[in-house]
């Protein structure tokens, strides 16, 4: 079966050279599983050293483009970039109003491209146009993407104050319109290039190591464009924008010079290279995060089969089946007896020779000497993981997409779980399944770096397709538990999940 790839209309214009403009956006979004097609702004005579000459479309023929597009099908996601008029901003805001109300799921992603970085003559819209792009594009757009000359010219904030600084400055576009900005770090000095996203709320970095690299044309427009096609695929902005970061990552490590000025980037495809996943920072995030240190590691030989249950019978029964990888899930933290079931779990854990993890109640797990503790993302913000690593316990963190992960593997835990695979009725969860195709995905992408668990909705049918993704451990609950014989149940999954090592490895 043919897979239909999701459509993304860029809007923007021409680069003779190909370093930028459409070209790039063509190669970027086909490079990542997307139709592009494009609505022509402005056609530009230009090499890989100055922009010789920018001449715009005629409104009528930009309007006839985008009626063209519509008449047909609409996108998944839009990304404006090049408008070199302000007849062709203010067509272009009353296209994205109609695109808005039409088609409230369309994401769109704003560039506001001023400049190429070539070395001379480099303007491509003059000065009169930039002071009415906020004005009538921002309302309409999901987020924006100024680099940061871009931004000082379109705010008069000055790019180089602290993040925190900049963040209250923006106060009165936030007040205006919920669209993000993403500040681009790409033109900074320090040794690491930071993207600021930055909404009412919250401040996130996205931080890569500066490459010495002198190719870098179209960088600004292949992130948007990296951006805008992972959010086609459905990615939310989290997940897109880290997935954006390690893909440009990847495309400027592998830039070719062609041409007398920078030569255009790579295209790496789908980023599974764990060096280009970039580092999560963020002002509010908890200090006690940075262990700097790796947490203990897991005996890769005792993974498979991990069976998460909620009381220490159930505990019990699971290890006597011979599983070597287990956590002991008690949701409520009023149980009187808690104290006691984690030590009588952890003397099961030692009387099995297994791994067993506590969910949770990490102060606890430390007191009582467990093997290791189970967080979520949620307790990453007030847990003392510094505690936990410098006590020798292990740590498995839930993740739930690429975001996520990335923030997980900045801690250097024991383990990734990456749920929910399938629907799961054991919870409530706030994000879509994730399906096989992006667990594969993750797995790839850990494979050798850090052991990985997939959870949720795992039964014993799914069970062989979830193995051959390349997971380490499967972990599961109502398979076991709502099983007619759970004993047997155990023993056939445990059974299934280590088969698949006999075909594949
Ligand atoms: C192996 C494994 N993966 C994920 C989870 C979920 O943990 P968490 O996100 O903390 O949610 P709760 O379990 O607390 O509901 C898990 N327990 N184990
Ligand atoms: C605790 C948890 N975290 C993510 S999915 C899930 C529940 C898994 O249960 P089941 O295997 O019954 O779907």
């Amino acid at each position: 079966m043919t897979i239909k790839p999701p459509v993304i209309w860029c809007v923007g214009g021409s680069d003779s050279s190909a370093h930028a403009g459409l070209q790039a956006d063509l190669r970027t979004g086909q490079d990542l599983g997307c139709h592009v097609q494009t609505i022509v702004t402005c056609i530009t005579a230009q090499n890989s050293k100055e922009v010789q000459s920018v001449e715009a479309v005629s409104l009528a023929m930009f309007n006839r483009q985008w009626q063209a597009l519509l008449d047909d099908v609409p996108p998944n996601a839009i990304k404006v970039s090049l408008l070199p008029t302000i007849e062709l901003v203010k067509a272009c805001a009353h296209w994205l109003r109609k695109m808005k109300a039409d088609f409230p799921q369309v994401s769109i992603v704003f560039d506001p491209v001023m400049a190429a970085s070539s070395e001379l003559g480099n303007r491509l819209q003059s000065t009169s146009v930039g002071v009415c792009l906020l004005q009538n594009l921002l309302a309409q757009v999901d987020v924006i993407t100024p680099n940061l000359m871009e931004f000082e010219t379109l705010t008069g904030v000055s790019g180089e104050q602290s993040i925190e600084k900049i963040h209250r400055q923006l106060a009165a576009y936030f007040a205006l319109s919920p669209s993000r900005w993403l500040l681009k770090g790409g033109h900074g000095v320090s040794d690491q290039s930071t993207d600021w996203l930055l909404d009412v709320n919250s401040m996130v970095g996205f931080v890569s190591p500066r490459l010495s690299v002198s190719n870098t044309r179209g960088t600004g427009c292949t992130l948007s464009t990296a951006l805008v096609s992972f959010m086609a695929h459905g990615y939310d902005l989290l997940d897109a924008m880290t997935m954006a970061k390690a893909y440009i990552t990847g495309a400027l490590k592998t830039g070719v010079q062609i041409g007398k000025g920078a030569g255009p980037l790579g295209r790496p495809g789908w980023p599974l290279q764990i060096d280009n996943l970039p580092e999560i920072v963020s002002p509010n995030m908890n200090a006690q995060t940075s262990t700097n240190l790796p947490f203990a590691k897991m005996d890769l030989n005792k993974m498979g089969l991990y069976p998460v249950v909620d009381s220490v019978e159930w505990l019990a029964l699971v290890l006597k089946q011979g599983v070597k990888i287990a956590q002991l899930r008690i949701k409520d933290p009023h149980d009187v007896d808690l104290e006691s079931h984690i030590q009588q779990a952890i003397a099961l854990g030692i009387e099995h020779d297994a791994q067993v993890f506590i969910n949770d109640y990490w102060q606890l797990a430390i007191e009582c000497g467990a093997y290791g503790v189970h967080l979520g993302q949620e307790d990453l913000d007030v847990a003392d993981l510094v505690q936990i690593q410098a006590a020798g316990l292990r740590l498995g963190i839930s993740t739930h997409g690429y975001y996520e992960i990335a923030r997980a593997q900045s801690i250097q835990p024991s383990y990734i779980a990456l749920g929910h695979i399938f629907p799961t009725q054991t919870k409530d969860m706030p994000s879509q399944p994730q399906g096989l195709t992006r667990l594969a995905h993750y797995a790839t992408l850990l494979k050798g770096v850090v052991p990985t668990v997939a959870i949720g909705g795992i039964s014993a049918e799914r069970l062989t397709a979830v193995a051959q993704t390349g997971v380490d451990s499967v972990a599961l609950v109502t398979a076991i538990t709502r099983a007619e014989n759970p004993e047997s149940a155990t023993r056939s999954l445990k059974a299934s999940f280590e088969c698949r090592n006999e075909v594949w490895l």
